[in-house]
């Protein structure tokens, strides 16, 4: 059987298996998150910046209404890049709208501080177009508000996102506390082996996001992808998310709609066989120079990752 929870750094566990709220529409989340809820996913991921925490709190809440137990769930929210100079506020913030009074896990969620005084309030611009940024705020000092946060209860544990190896090499010998996650774009058109690698030998768990690609889900028309499919007996989504469970970090995965989210709860163990397959794929890719980043924000910054630098 695959795993179906992974250890932290902390003690804690965190279940493979998320749910995503990036991209859920107003009107649409709370029906999402409530059923995913009811169908037995346990981890729900949020962030600030998504907008909608206020919605995924009223799906929480008509989950513990219905007796969901909180300590069952695993919540983890972010961080956004116009609060690194104000990481207790934006805290306060998202739990308010989401209801609780801890999160099990905060995760910076880009290392890059925005203008908390910019023309707006999580996306900032100046004229000429380009997002508002405080370059001289390191990600280094916001990682130090982060640390103080543990003291105070409101998290159980704190990480980071969209690390690459240059950043978490700049990070650890600053760090008091090692992060207990790195969550980062992965699947087989963007393994980011060398992050996991280290992450691991670091103690640092790895969370996928964007497994289907992100938005409309190209990854799943992958040959490869349809192949592995095909000899297992299960579904393209089954095997992009049991991928990353296969390789010891945990996946979230999207959906507004009550069928996929119910769908995408299928974990299959993919052997070795079905993972040849799938790292030839990537070692394909790697060859023609056609890795594959969906989600690339336009900040700017060279954050470090070699298909982007
Ligand atoms: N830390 C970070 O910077 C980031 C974190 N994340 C987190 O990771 C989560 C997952 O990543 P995300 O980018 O949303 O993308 P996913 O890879 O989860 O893909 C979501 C898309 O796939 C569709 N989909 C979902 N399941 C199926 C299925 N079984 N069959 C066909 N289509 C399907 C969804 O459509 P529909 O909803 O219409 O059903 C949606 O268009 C996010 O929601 C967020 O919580 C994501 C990106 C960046
Ligand atoms: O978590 C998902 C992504 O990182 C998302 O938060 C960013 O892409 C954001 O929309 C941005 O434009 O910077």
């Amino acid at each position: 059987m695959a795993a179906t929870h992974f250890k932290l750094n902390t003690g804690a566990e965190i279940p493979a298996l998320g749910f995503g709220t990036w991209q859920s529409p107003k009107g649409e989340t709370k029906k999402a998150v409530a059923y995913a809820l009811s169908v037995g996913y346990t981890h729900i991921d949020c962030a600030y910046c998504y907008g909608n925490e206020d919605e995924v709190g009223e799906g929480l809440k008509e989950a513990f209404d219905s007796g969901i137990k909180r300590e069952d769930i695993f919540v983890t929210t972010k961080l956004w890049c116009t609060y690194h100079s104000r990481v207790e506020e934006n805290l306060d913030k998202s739990l308010k709208s989401l209801g609780l009074d801890y999160v099990d896990l905060y995760l910076m969620h880009w290392p890059v501080a925005m203008n908390p005084f910019g023309n707006d309030e999580r996306f900032p611009k100046l004229v000429d177009g380009s997002r508002d940024l405080i370059r001289e705020h390191s990600h280094i000092q916001t990682w130090k508000s982060m640390e103080k946060l543990l003291a105070t209860g409101k998290v159980k544990a704190i990480g980071v996102a969209n690390y690459s190896l240059r950043y978490l090499k700049q990070l650890l010998p600053e760090a008091t506390t090692v992060p207990a996650v790195n969550q980062i774009e992965n699947h087989p058109s963007l393994p980011q082996q060398e992050i996991v690698d280290f992450c691991h030998e670091k103690g640092i768990h790895v969370t996928a996001y964007s497994p289907l690609g992100s938005t409309g889900s190209p990854m799943m028309k992958e040959p490869a992808v349809i192949k592995v499919a095909e000899n297992k007996g299960v579904t393209p989504a089954c095997v992009l998310l049991s991928y990353h469970i296969a390789r010891g970090n945990s996946v979230l995965s999207k959906s507004i709609t009550p069928e996929r989210i119910k769908a995408n709860m299928q974990i299959v163990k993919l052997d070795e066989g079905d993972m040849k397959i799938l790292d030839d794929y990537t070692a394909e890719l790697t060859k023609q120079g056609k890795l594959t980043r969906y989600v690339y924000p336009a900040f700017g910054v060279d954050f470090g990752f070699p298909d982007k630098s």
